[in-house]
């Protein structure tokens, strides 16, 4: 058996990442920007009010100043004239500051009578304008590799970006193995129960950039397994669950195998998840998880995931690991590195009592994973304890 990092590793050195696409601005949410993307323009593109008021001359600015207005700047209509000594122009929110003018005196610090205003409140010393790029200025770039959110699509469509080039969606092929699973919305016979993994995968792999192929779930024979790997020939990854173990109907790594599958590795030294296995599968790559539920999930989160991001050019140098105390002490590891679920009591970490690995509605109320490495002593409460998001 090889350890959690081996195992990472070498999953990592399975993939690299997918080719680039240009998608339209307005659906590369979400997306992984691949290369750096440069701003046209400067923004704001001029020096603008940031206030509604009086545009004026800043070295006339004082209590009781008198104005004469002559004339109006709206965001996207421009003064055109200058303002002189004596001089104002109503601007408002958005709009170029005319020339002439360095400072915009609010509309609440005025009195105004017909074209004449003044000055009734002290209006301070900040001139309510936005500098010319002061958000950002032509040539400044966005670097890649970057996971684009909101606010990055904002920045992008303001630096007039429309499209952008991402890696594209890197093609995970999804299939459950097992005579006893049934589809959701099905009508399970005595012995079978519902298909659970490949829908809880489909989320967290989809939420993570792929996309996700769910095949027809494979039956416990060498035929539906070979018709299932033929249907995800093209994908980048193939993702089996179940069957990986050592039982008589445990078929996959053979079938796979048999279809040039080169193992890379079987069995890793993990609670839940030890009869993982992968390997490189034509031009992709292949990862055999655990039927047991909580097993597949944990495995997807600790490996697909990462193998995710590599495809899609993201970092994976490490896992990330957070640090919290433990509201409950703990009992002494074992040989395997234990991913225990659980949740937050009293500002710590306490771990579910049950932590078998088909226990669906213990993950779905954990709020974390506390690592322990292999052999970790028993801790005790307030000792910190690594753990990892989910
Ligand atoms: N003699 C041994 N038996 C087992 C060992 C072992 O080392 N020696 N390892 C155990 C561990 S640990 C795990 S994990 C499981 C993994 O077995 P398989 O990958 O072969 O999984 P299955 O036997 O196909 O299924 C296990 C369990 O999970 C249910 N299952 C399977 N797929 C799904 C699915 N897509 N959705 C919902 N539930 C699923 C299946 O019905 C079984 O109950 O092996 C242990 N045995
Ligand atoms: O290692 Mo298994 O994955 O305990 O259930």
């Amino acid at each position: 058996m090889i350890s959690v990092s081996e195992a990472r590793a070498a999953l990592l050195d399975l993939v690299s990442a997918v080719d680039v696409e240009t998608v339209p601005l307005a659906q590369a949410a979400g997306r992984v920007l691949a290369q750096p993307v440069t701003a046209g323009r400067d923004q704001p593109p001029f020096d603008a009010s940031a206030m509604d008021g009086y545009a004026v001359n800043a070295a006339e600015v004082e209590l009781h100043a008198m104005f004469k207005v002559i004339g109006e700047a709206a965001a996207g209509h421009g003064f055109q004239g200058r303002v002189g000594a004596g001089q104002a122009v109503r601007i408002f929110t958005g709009a170029p500051v005319p020339e002439g003018a360095s400072f915009v005196v609010i509309q609440e610090d005025v009195d105004r009578k017909g074209d004449l205003i003044t000055i009734t409140d002290d209006p301070g010393g900040n001139a309510n304008i936005r500098d010319r790029g002061r958000d950002f200025r032509a040539g400044q770039t966005v670097d890649a590799p970057r996971l684009l959110r909101p606010a990055d699509i904002a920045l992008l469509a303001a630096m007039n970006i429309a499209e952008v080039p991402v890696r594209r969606r890197p093609v995970v092929a999804l299939m459950s193995t097992g005579d006893e699973l049934v589809m959701p919305g099905e009508t399970p016979g005595p012995d079978q129960i519902i298909v659970s993994n490949t829908f809880g995968l489909k989320a967290m792999l989809k939420e993570h950039g792929a996309e996700v192929r769910m095949l027809p779930i494979a039956r416990d024979t060498d035929a539906s397994l070979r018709t299932a790997f033929g249907l995800a020939h093209d994908a980048d990854l193939i993702v089996t669950i179940g069957g990986a173990s050592v039982g008589d109907h445990d078929l996959v790594a053979g079938v796979a195998e048999s279809l040039g599958m080169e193992r890379a590795f079987y069995k890793v030294a993990m609670r839940p998840g030890k009869p993982l296995m992968a390997g490189r599968f034509g031009a992709g790559a292949m990862v055999g998880l655990p039927g047991n539920p909580v097993s597949a999930m944990i495995c997807g989160r600790v490996f697909v995931v990462p193998m995710l991001f590599a495809m899609l050019g993201l970092p994976t140098a490490a896992e990330n690991l957070m640090s919290a105390p433990l509201a409950a002490p703990l009992p002494a590891n074992g040989p395997r590195q234990h991913y225990m679920r659980a949740m937050w009591k009293d500002a710590g970490l306490q771990a579910f009592d049950s932590q078998d690995s088909s226990l669906l509605s213990v993950l779905a109320q954990a709020e974390a994973l506390i690592v322990r490495p292999p052999h970790d002593p028993a801790r005790d409460v307030g000792e910190r304890v690594d753990y990892l998001a989910i």
